[in-house]
């Protein structure tokens, strides 16, 4: 049965008035954003604000509450994800649950082939494992293949799982805090190896969500500032905020970075003064001032 694309043939994804409640309460509303394909984004804010959230839906996990989500031309809730499941790559703190204690971490990687974790009944060529070894190479992981996923450290399980989500040259990855449980070395390879990737010319789209500055790689272009709903737009939520609960998050700013992480908007949504520094491609924020 021939499928006709939700959206143009150049969008990655799109993400149209999309709202998520859980339990009554509004955890992300108004949210809106477009992502082509080759554009490199960066998903930014502070804790709790609902990334992971918005993530899960970009990855088909989760599904909006209302509005549309729009993946690779397939809208999310019309098409039977697993039959793009595959062409999404996706690492995050999740789906590191769901992997068999005993699994080889090369195996790990190279189920990514069939969107699936567990390697019984999927058999896997030579090539497919090259392809899986040269990755953990490239993040410097390629002495935990024959090892226990359940042993691996957290920042050996992090590199893993960026791997996977790359293994099957996905036309969308999208990498959920990728530097989590990094040591200093094991960051800055993961940072280096992500900016190499960014400046490759490819028609992938990716999308890497952190709340550190320090962590985005060179390459990565545009992003997506969340913050929470305030003035007049949290009033009229008011209603539905209910006893302590923070008010909604939304996305507050789109496009071009180099513009949007300006020292006003990250102190706003970090409630405190920040200086925001931009050197050598790289990014730091820190409360107070540079020259005291
Ligand atoms: N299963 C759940 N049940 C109830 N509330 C949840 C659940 N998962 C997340 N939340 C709430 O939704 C809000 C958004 O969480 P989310 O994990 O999307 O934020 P985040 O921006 O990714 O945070 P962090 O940077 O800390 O990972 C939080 O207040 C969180 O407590």
């Amino acid at each position: 049965m021939s499928h006709t694309p939700s959206t143009a043939p150049d969008i990655a994804l799109k993400l149209t008035d999309v709202e998520f409640r859980r339990q009554g309460r509004v955890i992300v509303t108004g949210v809106n954003l477009t992502i082509r394909r080759g554009e490199r984004w960066v998903l930014f804010g502070p804790n709790g604000i609902g990334k992971s959230t918005l993530i899960q839906m970009m990855a088909t996990r989760l599904h909006p509450s209302d509005g549309t989500v729009d993946i690779l031309g397939n809208r999310l809730g019309k098409v039977d994800v697993f039959s793009y499941r595959n062409r999404i790559g996706l690492s995050s703190a999740e789906l590191s649950r769901a992997f068999p204690p005993d699994e080889d971490p090369l195996d790990a990687v190279v189920t990514a082939l069939t969107a699936t974790t567990g390697k019984w009944r999927d058999t896997y060529g030579e090539e497919d494992y090259a392809r899986a070894r040269g990755l953990m190479r490239r993040f410097g992981v390629e002495y935990l293949a024959g090892k226990q996923m359940w042993k691996l450290s957290e920042g050996e399980r992090t590199r893993i799982l960026i791997c996977r989500a790359l293994m099957a040259d996905p036309e969308l990855a999208i990498l959920d805090e990728p530097t989590t449980g990094l040591d200093l070395g094991g960051r800055e390879l993961v940072v280096g190896a992500l900016s190499e990737l960014g400046a490759e010319s490819d028609e992938r789209a990716m999308v890497l969500v952190t709340h550190r500055l320090e962590e985005i790689p060179e390459g990565f272009d545009h992003i997506a500032i969340m913050g929470r709903l305030s003035g007049d737009e949290r009033q009229a939520h008011e209603t539905r905020v209910k006893g302590g609960d923070p008010a909604p998050g939304t996305i507050i700013y789109t496009g071009d970075l180099e513009h949007g992480l300006t020292e006003e908007r990250v102190s706003a949504i970090f409630g405190l003064p920040l200086t925001v520094e931009h050197r050598d491609g790289r990014w730091q924020a820190f409360a107070g001032s540079a020259h005291r």
